[in-house]
């Protein structure tokens, strides 16, 4: 599969801005023949929390109609995080739209970061993010997320090949994000396409550093700290082979670990 991460800098505040630049992104993308296009999180307001009221969005609003129709049109997969109003309650919440317009995944971030307030502001999911990417098991989450391996590891025990990670991690800890990355991918033997945003906002500088990790732990492609697309090809098949050389889906022992 071809995979394009659209490394991105985030207008604060401003979704049609957003909007705007990330259309531009999956056009270029596309271009490349790419068969997923993974966007930052929060793609389409940043980290104005306060402003969600405003700016968040119920699952059928204009950036879901635009991402559902880009990806029928370019007969590609969307995915990447955004704001989420239901009710009186805000989400942070990472959606794939499949190439026939089918919302595949919806995740709401399950660890809230109290670093940035995002307890103060929105309510955290309870459930997993798990999903079928045509035919391939695979699971999506945000950010912090990836501090917490036993979360991760309940999203692979259903023979997940994939972790999609979509972040706004913040450049002092970029070293933090790479080494959890890889450990995540080594631990699970999964692969790992994660995107994170550039730029700043009044509270924080962002790393980049999206990357994507195949199912050994080694580094596929790398992007810098800059806006770029970063390009890559995965091949899920590589999964089977090395849970076969060493097995510890089959050596686990869970009854010990409670
Ligand atoms: O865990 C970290 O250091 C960064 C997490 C974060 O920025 C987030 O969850 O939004």
């Amino acid at each position: 599969m071809k995979i394009a991460i659209v490394q991105m800098d985030i207008a604060f505040g401003d979704p049609e801005t957003n909007r705007s630049n990330a259309k531009k992104y999956i056009e270029k993308a596309v271009k490349k023949d790419s068969e997923l296009v993974l966007l930052p999180e929060l793609w389409t307001t940043g980290y104005d929390l306060s402003r969600f009221e405003e700016i968040a969005e119920t699952l059928d609003g204009p950036t879901h109609q635009m991402i559902r129709e880009l990806a029928r049109e370019h007969n590609v997969t969307i995915a990447g995080s955004i704001a989420e109003r239901d009710g009186g309650h805000f989400y942070n919440t990472f959606v794939a739209y499949d190439s026939t317009g089918e919302r595949t995944l919806n995740y709401r971030k399950v660890h809230l970061f109290r670093l940035m307030n995002e307890e103060k502001f929105l309510h955290s999911g309870n459930a997993k993010g798990n999903f079928n990417l045509g035919g391939v098991k695979a699971a999506g989450v945000i950010c912090y997320d990836i501090r917490f391996p036993e979360w991760m590891r309940t999203h692979m025990l259903d023979g997940s090949k994939a972790l999609f990670v979509v972040a706004e991690w913040p450049k002092p800890r970029v070293d933090h994000w790479r080494t959890l990355l890889i450990s995540r991918a080594i631990e699970n033997q999964c692969f790992v396409i994660a995107c994170n945003r550039i730029g700043s906002d009044a509270d924080n500088t962002f790393g980049g550093h999206s990357i994507i990790i195949d199912p050994w732990g080694t580094i596929i492609a790398e992007a810098g700290g800059d806006e770029e697309i970063l390009y890559g090809e995965v091949d899920f098949d590589e999964v089977e082979a090395i849970r076969k050389q060493i097995p510890i889906f089959q050596d686990r022992r869970p009854g010990l670990y409670e």
